[in-house]
């Protein structure tokens, strides 16, 4: 069956990266067709229409069809997969509170959209930022969908994670296991190595602790930032994959014995408020992803996690004061 994808911002550098990607059956799989919904703002709908024609000319035998819209409830019409790229910057001058109003112009009237046209199976990712906080926005306004549908990307930060722990000690990435980003996709995040494995044996007991702590998660929580700096751009490609990851397993399953990161609603698990939109260890089975069970989080661990997410506490209540939930 034919799987309807809609992307937002889909003019955008990471849309730019995700299309092609989607379009190739990386997404879903090869043996699933897809057509493409590409909502954009009124001022960007020419350049969607540029990246349509590029989709075109790759005669991508998987891809049925592209739509273009600037409106939300022609875009996700139908929609079986909603991938919220498209967000408001944080421009000079602006105060937190001024970016989550912004952002709750985009991702109320777009949850509603979903609310109201989507596919009864429609599974949404927020990759725009404030990823988690514009879930929660997108969500509150789209009662008739179950809330555990709607989730934010913090794949990057995990692929992030294994990356620089496979470079530290010398192994393939491959053998990186059960790694986990907890709370909100920000500097506050914490990438777990008290629970990942390498060669089976605990990441954490294979490094100096002054590198676990002053190395390693500096690193991972401030990679955007650092991206962006090198780049003059913020990272592109590796959202884009990291999007293409987060909802390839989702729909898939994750593989047996490891384990992922995405940030779901919570259900109170590891004593983080039921709702938050937080980052955990999770696994995909049958479609939906569940929260891993049963571990035991140290006092350095327990610091970590109640900063960030205290910080997605505070973000929602700010979101709650500005009338946006
Ligand atoms: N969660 C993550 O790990 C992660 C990683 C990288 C980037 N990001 C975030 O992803 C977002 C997109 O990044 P980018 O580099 O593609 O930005 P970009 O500026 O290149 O593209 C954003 C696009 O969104 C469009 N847009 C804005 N408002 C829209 C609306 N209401 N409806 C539809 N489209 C709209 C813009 O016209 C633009 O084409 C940013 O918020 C960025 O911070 C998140
Ligand atoms: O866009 C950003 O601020 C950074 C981005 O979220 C990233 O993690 O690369």
């Amino acid at each position: 069956m034919t799987v309807k994808v809609t992307v937002t911002g889909a003019a955008g550098q990471i849309g730019y990266a995700l299309l092609f990607r989607i379009a190739s059956g990386q997404l879903l799989g090869v043996d699933t067709p897809v057509k493409l919904s590409l909502l954009e703002i009124p001022p960007a709908v020419k350049a969607a229409e540029g990246t349509a024609m590029e989709l075109d000319d790759c005669a991508f035998p998987l891809l049925e069809g592209i739509e273009i819209s600037d409106d939300p409830a022609k875009a996700f019409d139908g929609a079986n997969v909603a991938l919220l790229v498209g967000a408001r910057p944080r421009a000079k001058g602006m105060e937190r509170g001024d970016l989550l109003e912004a952002n709750g112009g985009i991702f109320g009237p777009q949850g509603r959209a979903i609310n109201d046209h989507a596919a009864d199976d429609v599974r949404v990712l927020v990759v725009g930022n404030p990823a988690n906080t514009n879930a929660l926005i997108a969500q509150s306004a789209a009662p008739d969908v179950p809330a555990e549908r709607f989730t934010a990307m913090t794949r990057l930060d995990h692929n992030r994670a294994l990356s620089q722990l496979a470079a530290k000690l010398r192994v393939p990435v491959t053998e990186v296991k059960k790694m986990t980003i907890w709370g909100n996709h920000s500097a506050t995040q914490y990438p777990d190595l008290f629970h990942a494995e390498v060669g089976g044996k605990i990441a954490a007991e294979q490094v100096e602790e002054e590198w676990l702590r002053d190395t390693f998660i500096p690193t991972v929580a401030k990679r955007g930032a650092a991206i962006i700096e090198a780049r003059g751009a913020s990272s592109a490609a590796s959202a884009a994959n990291a999007a293409i990851d987060h909802v390839h397993d989702w729909v898939n399953g994750t593989p047996e014995g490891d384990w992922t990161s995405a940030a779901i609603p919570s259900d109170g698990s590891y004593g983080v408020p039921e709702g938050v939109i937080s980052s955990f260890p999770v696994v995909s089975r049958n479609g939906r992803w569940e929260i891993v069970q049963g571990l035991e989080i140290d006092a350095f661990s327990r610091q970590r996690i109640d900063a960030s997410v205290n910080e997605l506490v505070e973000e929602r209540d700010a979101v709650k004061d500005l009338g946006l939930i």
